[in-house]
């Protein structure tokens, strides 16, 4: 029986674990559940699955938890709270599916605990991607991804060598605009953001696939990952989303993984690895499609997508400006306060302020994150 940690178990990511748990009562457990704000969402999950300690944002949401779920399940709130639920003594994998660069911390933890980590959280590896990859190799803890273009890459890799590897291939469906000219985004609503065309996400990771920074994290993502530098990875844009990402050999032979757009199958493998287990879900009907379309990303209409390779090639402290900027506009553009095309402009310009700082440090890569998320502010 595996038992499992989830951070950030109220959101798409952790409710599609706990589907992946529900099918597969006998294989797994759930130990200890983080969410932010969703109390009414974690107090059904606490009773469903009765863990040993949930974790809220704050102490007045934990207090709303009370007398809603079984007296046996300890409640915790804040960072601490997080930080307890991702290394429990119990949980031997953490599922790490909080949203943004909140997720970092905990899931530092969970690897010095000596926690197998299903990532799905990306920004924790591009905001510190160095000290998240160090840290894994010194405590010898598996490293699995659960974003679906990273776990395609990892089981092509299955077996093979990674420096006989030609190219990365990701592939991108172009978010919620792709079929808009740059002029036609420049009154976009947020509800029409929101309408991603293959996957059903969060509202921040939504946005990234509309601007594409979120292919310009993936891409951030995929070089710790895999350990295979920026020249290397490309992306193809992909409209079905049905091949989930390829990798191209020294011998010019393409491996791809392929699927119908469920996360699931990215997160129950992540949880089975090197094993799989049934999944009850659509199965691929290549016929019924008849045909998948590709073609080359325009960096011009996703400026963001140049911005994420800068930064990755300049390295040290820049992806973490990159992620925390990011992270600030989209969240501005939701509350309404800023147009779509600000974001890419409120990265370009915050980026552009910055020196980058080699080799960092968390204390250094914490407090650039905090420098960037006030200057994306007051853009
Ligand atoms: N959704 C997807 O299909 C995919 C997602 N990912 C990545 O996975 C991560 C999660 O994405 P997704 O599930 O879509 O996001 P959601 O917005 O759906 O969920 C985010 C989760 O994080 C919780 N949370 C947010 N802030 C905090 C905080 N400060 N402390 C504790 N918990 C917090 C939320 O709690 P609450 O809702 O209770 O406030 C929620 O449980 C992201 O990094 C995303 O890029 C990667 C590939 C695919
Ligand atoms: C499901 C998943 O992994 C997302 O990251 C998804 O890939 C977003 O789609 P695009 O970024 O390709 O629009
Ligand atoms: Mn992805």
């Amino acid at each position: 029986m595996k038992k499992l940690a989830i951070l950030g178990s109220t959101g798409s990511i952790g409710t599609q674990t706990l589907d992946v748990v529900r099918q597969h009562p006998d294989e797994f457990a759930v130990t200890a559940l983080a969410a932010g704000r969703n109390v009414a969402l974690l107090a059904e999950q606490a009773c469903e699955f009765v863990p040993k300690l949930v974790s809220v944002q704050t102490k007045e949401l934990a207090e709303q938890l009370r007398g809603r779920i079984p007296d046996s399940v300890r409640i915790l709130w804040g960072d601490e709270g997080a930080l307890d639920v991702a290394t429990h003594a119990e949980a031997s994998f953490l599922v790490a599916a909080m949203v943004g660069s909140a997720g970092l911390a905990p899931t530092l933890a969970a690897i010095e605990a000596g926690k197998t980590i299903g990532l799905a959280n990306k920004e924790t590896l591009v905001t510190a991607g160095h000290l998240v990859t160090d840290l894994v190799r010194k405590h010898g803890v598996p490293l699995l991804p659960i974003d679906s273009e990273h776990s395609a890459i990892f089981q092509c890799l299955q077996g093979e060598r990674v420096e006989q590897v030609r190219r990365l291939i990701l592939t991108a469906s172009g978010g919620s605009f792709r079929d808009k000219t740059r002029d036609e985004l420049a009154g976009v609503t947020v509800e029409a953001a929101l309408s991603h065309p293959n996957w059903s996400m969060g509202a921040k990771i939504t946005i990234d696939s509309a601007t594409m920074m979120n292919k310009g994290l993936e891409i951030i993502e995929a070089h710790w990952l895999f350990g295979v530098p920026y020249d290397k990875i490309e992306t193809v844009l992909h409209k079905e989303s049905i091949i989930h990402s390829m990798v191209e050999f020294t011998d010019r032979a393409v491996m791809a993984q392929l699927g119908t757009p469920d996360m699931r199958i990215p997160i129950q493998y992540a949880l089975t690895y090197p094993d799989r287990l049934p999944l009850e879900s659509e199965p691929l009907d290549l016929i019924k499609m008849g045909t998948l379309h590709f073609a080359a990303p325009d960096f011009e209409r996703y400026p963001c997508l140049g911005f994420a390779y800068e930064a990755g090639r300049k390295g040290g402290t820049m992806p973490a400006v990159l992620n925390a900027a990011n992270e600030v506009a989209v969240s501005r553009f939701l509350a309404g306060e800023i147009p779509f095309l600000a974001i890419e402009d409120i990265i370009a310009s915050v980026m552009a302020k910055h020196q980058a700082i080699a080799a960092p440090s968390l204390d250094e890569i914490v407090a650039t994150d905090a420098w960037a998320r006030r200057a994306a502010e007051q853009e």
